[in-house]
C-alpha cells in the first residue's frame, strides 16, 4: 500500500474494494459547484462536475472525504468507494439528504466545563456519530478555568458505556496532546459542538498555527454571489487530517434509529424485554424499560432524551419520505456504514 495514499487515509477497507477495478484512487478534499478537488499519490487533481457520473441524486454524489476511482487520462470518476462513515444533513427545504462528509474515523464532541455543559446535547452528538459509523471522543474544554473538571468528566462518562472523555485547556498545545492517540498518520477527524465551546481554539492548538481562521473561504459562484461551499481537509502535524465543513454544525438525525439505539444501548437492550414490540416505555404493562427506571438502572433523563431523539429522527425521515427523495435511498445510503461499524465492533479492526 503506497505511503502517499496511506497518509491520505487509505486503509484496508478501501484496498479490498479496488482489487481488479480500473482507475486510480483519489480522495476528495474540497467540493465546489463546478469541480471537485482530489488528492492522490501523484498530487492534487481537479475533477470537473460534468458527465453522466454526476447525473445522480444528491445522496449518491461524492462528498468531501470520499475515495473515488478516477480515470487519470480524462479526470473522469469511475466509481465512489463504499464509505466507512458518512455524515449528512437535510438540505435547505428539508426535502433531501445532503452529504457532508465521508470516511471520518473519529469525531471530537466538544463541550465546555461550564454552564454550557449539557448531557442531552452530548448524547445527541453521540447518536449522530454512531449513526454515521464513526467513533466519538468527548473533549471537555476550559478545564483550566474550572475547579471541578473531574466532576464534568464523570457526568460525561455517565452517557454511553464505552464513552471516552478527555478534559483539556484548549488554549494549550501541550495539554491537547492527550488527544494524540486519535491523531496518528492517515486518521481523519472532525469536530462537533455548539458555538463558543472552543473548536477553533482546539484546532489552533492542534495545528500549533492559526489555520482555523482560514476555513470556510468565500468564493464567487457563476452568478457572482458569494457562497461558502468550500470544504476542506486540513493536515495536522502528527499526520492526521481534520475535516472541517461548515455544515457539520447542522447535522440531521434522520432514519437514525440504529445510531440512537447504539448511543443508548442500555435502553435498547432492556426494550427487547418489553411485552409489546412497539412499546413506548410510558405506561404500557410489562414494560422492561420502566422497570429498569424504577430500579434506578436506567436514568429517567436518558429515557426522555432517547424519546426526543427518536421523535426527531422519525420526523425528519418522514419529511424525506414524503418529499421526492424517499426513505429507501437514505436507508441504502446508511446500510453500508452500519455494516462496517458493526464489523469494526466485533473484530476490533479500525480499518
Ligand atoms: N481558558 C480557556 N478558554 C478557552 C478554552 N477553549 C476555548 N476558550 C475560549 O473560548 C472562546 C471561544 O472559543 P472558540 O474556539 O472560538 O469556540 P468555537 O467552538 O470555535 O466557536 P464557533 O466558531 O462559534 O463555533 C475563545 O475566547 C477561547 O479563547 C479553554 O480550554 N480554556
Ligand atoms: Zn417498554
Amino acid at each position: 500500500m503506497p505511503d502517499a495514499l496511506r497518509a491520505l487515509g487509505w486503509k484496508g477497507f478501501f484496498q479490498q474494494q479496488v482489487v481488479g477495478e480500473p482507475g486510480t484512487p483519489v480522495r476528495i478534499v474540497a467540493v465546489h459547484r463546478d469541480r471537485l478537488v482530489a488528492a492522490g499519490a501523484e498530487g492534487n487533481l481537479e475533477i470537473p462536475v460534468r458527465g453522466s457520473f454526476f447525473d445522480a441524486p444528491p445522496e449518491s454524489l461524492p462528498t468531501v472525504g470520499d475515495w473515488l476511482l478516477v480515470d487519470m487520462e480524462t479526470s473522469q470518476p469511475l466509481q465512489t468507494l463504499e464509505r466507512s462513515s458518512l455524515f449528512l444533513r437535510m438540505a435547505a427545504g428539508g426535502d433531501k439528504a445532503q452529504l457532508l462528509a465521508a470516511n471520518v474515523d473519529t469525531v471530537f464532541i466538544v463541550s465546555s466545563c461550564n454552564h454550557d455543559f449539557n448531557l442531552s446535547r452530548i448524547e445527541r452528538y453521540q447518536a449522530l456519530v454512531q449513526q454515521a459509523g464513526a467513533r466519538s471522543v468527548v473533549v471537555l474544554t476550559r478545564a483550566d478555568t474550572c475547579a471541578d473538571a473531574d466532576n464534568f468528566r464523570e457526568r460525561a462518562l455517565s452517557t454511553t458505556a464505552d464513552c471516552v472523555v478527555e478534559t483539556v485547556n484548549a488554549l494549550d498545545p501541550d495539554d491537547v496532546s492527550v488527544l494524540k492517540c486519535w491523531l496518528g498518520p492517515g486518521e481523519t477527524i472532525a469536530l462537533l459542538g455548539s458555538s463558543g465551546v472552543g473548536k477553533s481554539t482546539l484546532l489552533n492548538s492542534l495545528m500549533q498555527t492559526e489555520v482555523a481562521q482560514t476555513a470556510g473561504i468565500r468564493e464567487d459562484d457563476s452568478k457572482g454571489r458569494h457562497t461558502t461551499t468550500h470544504r476542506e481537509l486540513h493536515h495536522l502535524p502528527g499526520g492526521a487530517m481534520l475535516l472541517d465543513t461548515p455544515g457539520m454544525r447542522e447535522l440531521s438525525l434522520a432514519g437514525a434509529e440504529a445510531g440512537i439505539d447504539a448511543a443508548f444501548a442500555e435502553i435498547a437492550e432492556r426494550a427487547s424485554g418489553c411485552r409489546f414490540k412497539d412499546c413506548q416505555h410510558r405506561r404500557e404493562p410489562g414494560c422492561a424499560v420502566r422497570k429498569a427506571v424504577a430500579e434506578g438502572v436506567i436514568s429517567e433523563r436518558r429515557l426522555e432524551n432517547w424519546r426526543k431523539l427518536q421523535r426527531e429522527s422519525a420526523r425528519n425521515q418522514q419529511t424525506l419520505a414524503e418529499k421526492r427523495s424517499g426513505d429507501r435511498s437514505l436507508a441504502k445510503t446508511y446500510r453500508a456504514v452500519q455494516q462496517h461499524a458493526r464489523g469494526r465492533k466485533t473484530d476490533g479492526n479500525t480499518d
